[in-house]
C-alpha cells in the first residue's frame, strides 16, 4: 500500500491521517460533508448579505420577488411550498426563481453557501416546467453521489406532494431497467455515469426532449474524477433551447471553468458568504509538554470557568478517541465525532450535541468542517490545524474558531501548544492574520500563482480563497492554566 497523492482506496474507514493525502477520500469528504449538512439542517441559514447579479442581457429588467404568490405558480405547487413551511422566498430564491421561471427559459449559474435554499429553488423550477400530460423525461438533474441524489429526490417528492401526476425516477447505480424500455417519468434525478448510460447507451431517455437540465453541487462534482466529463457529455446531447441551471456552494476557478462549459450565455447570481471574523474572539494558548499535560490543562480550564458547550479538535481519530474517554472518566458528557462513522451516525451525534444532550464535542477536523453549532462558546484546539505538509492551515483555524464568535457574539478559543514546532505553527497563524490587513489595503494588487491578478476585495467570491479571510490585529495571548484566577479572568 503506497501513501501519497496517487494513493487510492474505496473506503475512508482505512485511516484518518491518510485521508489528508488521498484524492479519493478528499472527494468523498466533500460529498459526505454536503450530505451531512443536509441531514442536520432543518431550516435556512441566516444571511444578511446581498445578492450579486450578472445578467446575460443587462438591459432586460431584473425581477425579484418577495412572495411565492408573485411567481404565479401552479396552485398544487404553491400548496406544496406552504406545506413545507416556507412562508417567503429565501434571499437567493428572490432573484433566482423569477429567472428560472421566465419565458423564454433563461440559463443560470448560482452560487451561495449550503443551506440558503438552492435545492428548493431548482426543484420548484423543474416541477413548474414539466408537462404532466407528456409521459417522458423532461427534466434531468445530476448530483455527485447516490445519497445526494436521494436527498434532492425527497425534496421533489415533498414539494410535488399535491401534484401527483408528475413522476420521478432515480438514475442511480443498481436501479436496473429492462433493455429497450422507455421512461415515462417526467423528472430523472441521478449520478452522471448512470444518467449518461441511460441517455446514450441504453436510450431509456430521449435527450432531445429534455427542457431543463440541472447540475447540482458543481464544486463537489468536479472533485470526483470522471464526473466532469460525463456531465459535459450529457449536456452536449441536449437541445440548444434546453434550460441549463448550475449550482455550487463555492466558486473557485475550476468550478467556474466547468460552469461555463455546462451553461452557455448564463445569468449569474452570487450570494456573498457571511464573513467570518476573528475580531470578536479572544484567543489564548497554553504551554504543555505532553498529551497528558494538555488534558490536565483542559481539566483546569473546566474547573475554573463555566463552559456551556465546547468543541475540541484533535489531529487524529486516535487522539480524539483517547481524549473523549478521559473526559468521560472525569464525568463530562462527551460526544465523539469520528471518521469511521457513517454520515447518518455523524448527523445523529451532531443533532444530540446541538440539542444540548452532550456538552463537549470531541472531533477531528475532517468530520466537523463546515458544521454550524451556534451555541458553542469555547473552541479548543487540542492539536493545531496543519496541512498535509505540516504547515499551518490558516483557513481551518479560522473555520474552527470562527464558529465561536458567530453573529457578533464573543467567543473563546484556546490553543494547546506542546512543542517548539507547534509554537512555531501558532506564531505563523497569528502572523498570517495580521499580515492580512496589509494585503487587503485597497490600492494593493496581489497575484496568486494559481489564479489571476485582481484588486483584492474582502468577501470577493470570484478570486481566491484568501479573500474570504478578514484581517485582524488580534494577538493570541498566553494563558497559565495553573493559575485559577487567571483562567477565571478570561471568561469575563
Ligand atoms: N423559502 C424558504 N423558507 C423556509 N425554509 C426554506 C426555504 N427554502 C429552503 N428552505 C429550507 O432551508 C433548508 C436549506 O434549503 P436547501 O436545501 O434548498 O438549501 P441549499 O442551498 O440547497 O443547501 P444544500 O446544498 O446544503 O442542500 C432546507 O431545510 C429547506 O427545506
Amino acid at each position: 500500500m503506497s501513501v501519497g497523492f496517487d494513493y487510492t482506496h474505496s473506503s475512508c474507514s482505512v485511516c484518518c491521517a491518510l485521508r489528508l493525502r488521498c484524492l479519493v477520500c478528499l472527494s468523498e469528504d466533500k460529498a459526505a460533508q454536503s450530505l451531512l449538512n443536509k441531514l442536520i439542517r432543518n431550516n435556512l441559514v441566516n444571511t444578511t448579505n446581498q445578492v450579486e447579479v450578472l445578467q446575460k442581457d443587462p438591459n432586460s429588467p431584473l425581477y425579484s420577488v418577495k412572495s411565492f404568490e408573485e411567481l404565479r405558480l401552479k396552485p398544487q405547487l404553491l400548496q406544496g411550498v406552504y406545506a413545507m413551511g416556507f412562508n417567503r422566498p429565501s434571499k437567493i430564491q428572490e432573484t433566482a426563481l423569477p429567472m428560472m421561471l421566465a419565458e423564454p427559459p433563461q440559463n443560470l449559474i448560482a452560487q451561495s453557501q449550503s443551506g440558503t435554499g438552492k435545492t428548493a429553488a431548482f426543484v420548484l423550477a423543474m416541477l413548474s416546467h414539466v408537462d404532466p400530460n407528456n409521459k417522458y423525461p423532461q427534466c434531468l438533474c445530476v448530483s455527485p453521489t447516490y445519497e445526494l441524489a436521494l436527498q434532492t429526490g425527497k425534496v421533489i417528492e415533498q414539494m410535488g406532494k399535491y401534484y401527483p401526476e408528475v413522476k420521478l425516477v432515480y438514475a442511480i447505480r443498481g436501479n436496473k431497467l429492462e433493455r429497450g424500455s422507455k421512461l415515462q417519468e417526467q423528472i430523472v434525478i441521478g449520478t452522471p455515469g448512470t444518467m449518461l448510460d441511460w441517455c446514450n447507451k441504453f436510450r431509456f431517455i430521449d435527450p432531445k426532449k429534455i427542457r431543463v437540465f440541472v447540475l447540482d453541487e458543481a464544486d463537489v462534482m468536479i472533485a470526483t474524477q470522471g464526473h466532469q466529463d460525463q456531465s459535459i457529455r450529457i449536456q452536449r446531447m441536449l437541445p440548444k433551447n434546453c434550460q441549463m441551471l448550475l449550482f455550487s456552494a463555492t466558486f473557485e476557478e475550476s468550478v467556474w471553468n466547468f460552469a461555463q462549459r455546462i451553461v452557455p450565455e448564463p445569468n449569474i447570481i452570487k450570494l456573498k458568504r457571511e464573513e467570518e471574523t476573528l475580531d470578536t474572539i479572544k484567543q489564548y494558548f497554553v504551554l504543555c509538554n505532553s498529551r497528558e499535560e494538555k488534558f490536565q490543562a483542559l481539566c483546569n480550564i473546566y474547573g475554573a470557568i463555566t463552559i456551556a458547550q465546547a468543541m475540541i479538535f484533535c489531529h487524529t481519530r486516535k487522539t480524539a478517541g483517547w481524549l473523549a474517554g478521559e473526559l468521560s472518566r472525569e464525568g463530562h458528557q462527551v460526544a465523539l465525532l469520528s471518521g469511521e462513522m457513517q454520515v447518518e451516525q455523524r448527523a445523529a451525534v451532531i443533532d444530540r450535541f446541538r440539542d444540548g444532550k452532550e456538552k463537549v464535542l470531541v472531533t477531528t477536523n475532517v468530520c466537523a468542517r463546515g458544521i454550524d453549532v451556534e451555541q458553542v462558546s469555547v473552541v479548543i484546539n487540542f492539536d493545531l490545524p496543519v496541512d498535509k505538509d505540516g504547515n499551518p492551515d490558516n483557513e481551518t483555524y479560522l473555520h474552527r474558531i470562527g464558529r465561536t464568535g458567530r453573529f457578533g457574539k464573543r467567543g473563546l478559543a484556546i490553543n494547546m501548544v506542546d512543542s517548539k514546532m507547534s509554537m512555531n505553527i501558532l506564531n505563523r497563524i497569528q502572523e498570517h492574520f495580521s499580515k492580512f490587513k496589509q494585503l487587503h489595503s485597497p490600492s494593493y494588487t496581489h497575484t496568486h500563482t494559481h489564479t489571476h491578478t485582481h484588486t483584492p476585495r474582502i468577501g470577493c467570491l470570484n478570486c481566491c480563497n484568501l479573500c474570504f479571510l478578514p484581517p485582524t490585529d488580534k494577538k493570541i495571548e498566553r494563558l497559565d492554566t495553573d493559575d485559577l484566577d487567571e483562567i477565571e479572568k478570561i471568561a469575563n
